[in-house]
């Protein structure tokens, strides 16, 4: 089976000869110091080799979980934030039914996800949506103290005790998360509901391959051994002794630190011509942003749905401040086929089109904004996926995970921290007069006071 392909022709001819090649000892460092966990952030490495050691025996557990959820449930609410449901959301919207909450597909249970906001309506609207409802909750949170996923676990737990009993709802309520510590696994371990642990040394934006995707993926209806599969084959493909013009990852990263360094280029756009993989995109964005966005440096991950976006974001992409690089991920063939009717009438004078697949008109428009973007001065990385399934958004998912690694470490940064999340949480926490914030509450008063 063929894999994934990085196409970087159209991006290193933006940068002077030899840019990208320079970076092989580098890149070969970055290797080894990931291998030998000798990085900063060394303690969040367990994903670097999580693929091939993730056991036929767990993927079965997995497995028997979430067939007791897919039988006593007819809605499952993904409760996470962040790492702890971009992934699964990732997966499941890239490979379902672009209408799967409205074709009523009684094989699967529906999936929601929630505890990624505190929208007051939002949270309304769901829990007044589950009422009557068959439902289950995963609660997935690697703190176990998020505010945004406790706040909606609260009410799921609670709307679901009242709905089903309490006994009933123990079993269809399972928690991911740490091993011993958090209020999730508090109330998981008070309530003896079924867990799964997220890896101490597995950060959130990597742990999509941990139960925190692999449950609820499963639970959806995915094949969830195709999709490891894909990562173990994509964590050969890009390891450290593979050659370094033949590593897709280390290729990835030498040439987007290259366009930043070299070129000035400072934001990436990742685009799809597939609307099924804006949350991919999406996933993409924590991946690097929080990988990279540190000590005042890091490209910044920006997410594109082509060519629905074209009509919003063209302008801009085309003729804007050159500061941009494009990574196009193209799905080369479509699930499904259509061709492209006849009309009569032909008032549009698309009739030359008629017979031939829509994913012809696609990729046309594709290669069009390609050569366009290019000439406008955009560089423009491609990676090409066979299909879109399983075993594919495995690859990929391993792709830029490993890529991210390297690339964070050729910049010079922790990849695997996330210091500057806690700021807004700490303001939150001050004005919201949390127990044990009352200075911070204190400061924050005087400082809006004087800004008045
Ligand atoms: O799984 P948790 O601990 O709830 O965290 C969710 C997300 O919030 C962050 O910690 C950022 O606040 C992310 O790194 C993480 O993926």
């Amino acid at each position: 089976m063929k894999n994934i392909a990085l196409d970087t022709t159209k991006a290193v001819q933006f940068l002077k000869a030899g840019t990208v090649e320079a970076y092989e000892p580098k890149v070969k460092a970055a290797q080894e110091a990931l291998e030998n966990g000798t990085c900063e952030g060394n303690d969040f490495l367990g994903w670097l080799h999580l693929p091939s050691e993730i056991t036929e025996e767990f993927l079965n557990e997995i497995q028997a979980c979430a067939n007791t959820l897919r039988e006593k449930c007819e809605v499952v609410v993904v409760a996470g934030i962040g790492g702890s449901y971009l992934g699964a959301r990732a997966v499941i919207e890239a490979l379902g039914n672009s209408f799967a909450w409205l074709v009523g597909d009684k094989k699967n249970p529906t999936i929601m996800f929630a505890g990624n906001n505190i929208g007051e309506d939002y949270l309304a609207e769901l829990t007044d949506y589950l009422k009557g409802k068959k439902f289950g909750v995963i609660n997935i949170s690697k703190s176990g103290t998020t505010t945004e996923t406790a706040l909606t676990f609260r009410l799921l737990k609670k709307q679901c005790e009242a709905q089903r009993g309490k006994a009933e709802a123990k079993d269809v309520i399972v928690a991911v998360t740490d091993a011993h510590k958090g209020a999730a696994r508090a109330a998981a371990d008070k309530e003896g509901y079924k867990t799964f642990v997220i890896p101490d040394n597995v950060g959130g934006r990597f742990s999509v391959l941990t139960p925190v995707g692999l449950l609820p993926i499963a639970v959806a209806g995915f094949d969830v051994k195709a999709l490891v599969k894909g990562a173990q084959d994509m964590e050969k493909a890009c390891g450290k002794d593979v050659p370094f013009a033949e590593n897709p990852a280390a290729q990835y990263a030498a040439t987007r630190q290259g366009l930043y360094t070299q070129a000035g280029k400072k934001i990436e756009i990742v685009c799809n011509f597939q609307p099924k993989l804006h949350y991919f995109a999406e996933w993409w964005k924590q991946l690097y942003g929080e990988s990279e966005g540190k000590d005042g440096k890091g490209i910044f991950p920006a997410a594109c749905d082509f060519t629905t976006d074209l009509h919003s974001m063209g302008q801009w992409i085309q003729q804007g401040e050159r500061t941009i690089f494009e990574t196009v991920i193209s799905v080369e063939t479509p699930n499904e086929k259509l061709l492209f009717p006849h009309d009569e009438e032909n008032l549009d004078g698309l009739n030359f089109l008629e017979g031939k697949r829509v994913d012809e008109v696609n990729k046309m428009a594709e290669l069009g904004t390609r050569l366009a973007h290019v000439d406008g001065g955009v560089p423009n990385m491609r990676v090409s996926v066979p299909q879109l399934n399983e075993y594919y958004i495995g690859q990929l998912i391993y792709f830029f995970e490993k890529a991210c690694g390297i690339s964070g470490l050729l910049e010079g940064v922790n990849p695997f921290n996330q210091p500057g999340v806690e700021a807004y949480k700490k303001n939150m926490f001050a004005l919201l007069n949390k127990p044990g914030y009352e200075a911070e509450s204190k400061a924050i008063q005087e400082r809006l006071a004087q800004e008045k």
